[in-house]
């Protein structure tokens, strides 16, 4: 196998896409990617990005490495049964980035014996700043185990979590996650047009605030909490809008969001899978 292993996507919707944007840009060679989704014409920007296209799903992931599964997890029983007779055949590494669906269920799909990685990736991938948590089942060798975390790590933060279960969790951080900061960007960028600035600075002070404070406790050894009290000056101005959130229970929101995330995960698998 060359340096740089043959991928096959099946599904290139919002995700596929971004970890395909941040492969490319992290120096992955296009021709060793391929895509596969219903209409081809969808595929035409990918193709001319030297990615090869295909309708079929089967042809995509001929004598491909890896073949990585980012279709809705409502199709994926549809979508991967008739894969089955390819995944006896080639043995890929599947990697599969759906919310809820097991890797039991997956592996039963595609007929059994199958290296199964489950990612949770994040769309951020596309600028090489996703957040992946990793499980990988019985049959995936350490050979396969490095070779997912490598593909994986150019498009970011890549780690594995012991246990399946734990994906509900990283889908309620890191996969959904994206979601909560751009609500709070959009509520913010309202909030501060209503105190009097134009849309295009209110939309550029916060955009570079969350930034700069995210980069600030990727790079620093202090915690959020010392770094956010840092920002209060006593009796100024800062503590007034914490002592607001506070007020207004700002932990209990976000802990029964991520509540309701992760049970719409466990859910998923109950109602979409075949364990
Ligand atoms: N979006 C996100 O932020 C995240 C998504 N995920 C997971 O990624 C997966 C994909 O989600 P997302 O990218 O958002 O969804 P999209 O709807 O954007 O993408 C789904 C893709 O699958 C294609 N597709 C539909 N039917 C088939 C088929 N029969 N064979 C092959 N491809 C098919 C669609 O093509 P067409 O457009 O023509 O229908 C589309 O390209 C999901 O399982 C989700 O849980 C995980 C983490 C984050
Ligand atoms: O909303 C979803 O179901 C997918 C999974 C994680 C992020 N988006």
């Amino acid at each position: 196998m060359s340096q740089h292993p043959t991928l096959a996507f099946i599904g290139a919707g919002n995700m596929a896409r971004a970890i395909i944007g941040g492969l490319i840009s992290n120096g992955f060679p296009a021709d060793k990617i391929r895509a596969s989704s219903p209409t081809v014409s969808k595929l035409a920007d990918l193709a001319s990005q030297g990615l090869f296209v295909s309708a079929n799903n089967n042809e995509a992931m001929l004598s491909a490495d890896i073949v990585v599964l980012a279709v809705k997890p409502q199709m994926f029983k549809a979508v991967l049964q008739p894969l089955a007779i390819t995944a006896a055949k080639n043995k890929p590494l599947f990697i599969s980035v759906a919310a809820g669906i097991t890797s039991d269920s997956i592996n039963q799909w595609l007929g059994g014996n199958q290296a199964i990685v489950r990612c949770m990736p994040n769309t951020p991938a596309l600028v090489k700043m996703g957040a992946n948590g990793l499980y990988a089942n019985s049959h995936v060798s350490q050979a396969q185990r490095d070779q997912a975390e490598r593909v994986l790590s150019a498009t970011g933060l890549t780690l594995w979590v012991e246990q399946e279960e734990q994906l509900h969790a990283v889908t309620a951080v890191s996969g959904s996650g994206p979601a909560y900061y751009f609500l709070f960007m959009e509520a913010m960028i309202t909030a501060a047009q209503k105190q009097g600035l134009t849309k295009e600075v209110a939309t550029q002070l916060t955009l570079q605030t969350a930034r700069g404070a995210a980069e600030m406790a990727l790079l620093s050894d202090i915690d959020p909490a010392e770094l956010r009290r840092r920002v209060c000056s006593p009796n100024g101005t800062t503590e007034q809008a914490v002592f607001s959130f506070q007020a207004n229970h700002l932990d209990t929101l976000v802990d029964n969001a991520m509540q309701a995330c992760a049970s719409r995960s466990i859910e998923m698998a109950k109602e979409l899978g075949d364990d």
